[in-house]
């Protein structure tokens, strides 16, 4: 495999006069754990949503593995063994917590191996306790810690995830996180997300994105104590 796993040339996505993805060029590497942020409208969702092919984008181009995947539609980005998590739900309220998970391995490796990985899974992200309750019936904490149970029962090796903090509590983020850290053992990540406390806590790297262009890539700490970005968080620019 590639050091460089993914990787943007020029990336543009223009929705009319709104430029929302200005050229960005971007690089993620093997193991890699990175958080986008920035304010309102900075164009993040955007980016994220040409990675995972949900948008064609305007020009540029978007490379996984060395493999350009520019345009190609989400269920063939996934089947390279990438595991995306948007704001769409995808859990089944009706069927429990491991007939989710169970369903996710078994689309991929087959009935006998779906057996042990979803036990594996349930095991590493901590959903013993609900494995047997039926994922409507969760709080909103529980299903998204579902939802990661579902991406991860597929095996990925870069996984990237909108938002999965949003809504949460602040007992649940932290719970998140070591999560986020389980899940970085065998897979690189980028995660969109607003919640300053779930970032810190994190401590990746961490790319800024204004006006929908990159204005920063930094350590979590760095980041936090840029004037720039202040600024862009105040409305001063971005
Ligand atoms: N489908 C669309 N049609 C038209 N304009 C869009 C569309 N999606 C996004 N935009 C515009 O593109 C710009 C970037 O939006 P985007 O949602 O990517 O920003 P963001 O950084 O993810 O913001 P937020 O943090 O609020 O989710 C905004 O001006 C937005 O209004």
């Amino acid at each position: 495999m590639a050091d460089v796993v993914l990787e943007t040339r020029n990336l543009t996505m223009r929705f009319g006069g709104v430029t929302a993805v200005d050229n960005v060029n971007f690089k993620l590497r093997r193991g890699e754990l990175r958080c986008l942020i920035g304010p309102n409208g900075a164009g993040k969702t955007t980016f994220f949503r040409c990675l995972t092919g949900i948008l064609k984008p305007t020009a540029g181009e978007v490379f996984i593995d060395d493999i350009e995947t520019t345009g190609w539609d989400p269920q063939y980005v996934a089947r390279m063994g990438i595991g995306i998590k948007t704001q769409v739900p995808s859990v089944m309220d009706g069927l429990s917590v491991r007939e989710n998970v169970w369903l996710s391995a078994y689309r991929l490796s087959g009935a006998r191996e779906a057996d042990r990985i979803a036990a594996e899974v349930i095991e590493r992200l901590g959903l013993g306790d609900i494995a047997r309750s039926t994922v409507g019936r969760l709080a909103h904490g529980e299903r998204q810690r579902v939802e990661l149970g579902i991406v991860v029962a597929a095996r990925p090796w870069l996984v990237l995830l909108d938002e999965p903090a949003a809504g949460m509590t602040g007992e649940e983020v932290e719970r998140m996180v070591g999560i986020i850290h389980e899940i970085n053992r065998d897979a690189a990540l980028i995660i969109v997300e607003h919640d300053m406390q779930f970032i810190r806590s994190i401590a990746a790297q961490i790319t800024v994105f204004s006006q929908g262009a990159v204005l920063m890539e930094d350590t979590v700490e760095a980041v936090m104590s840029d004037s720039r970005v202040r600024d862009v968080y105040l409305g001063k620019r971005g």
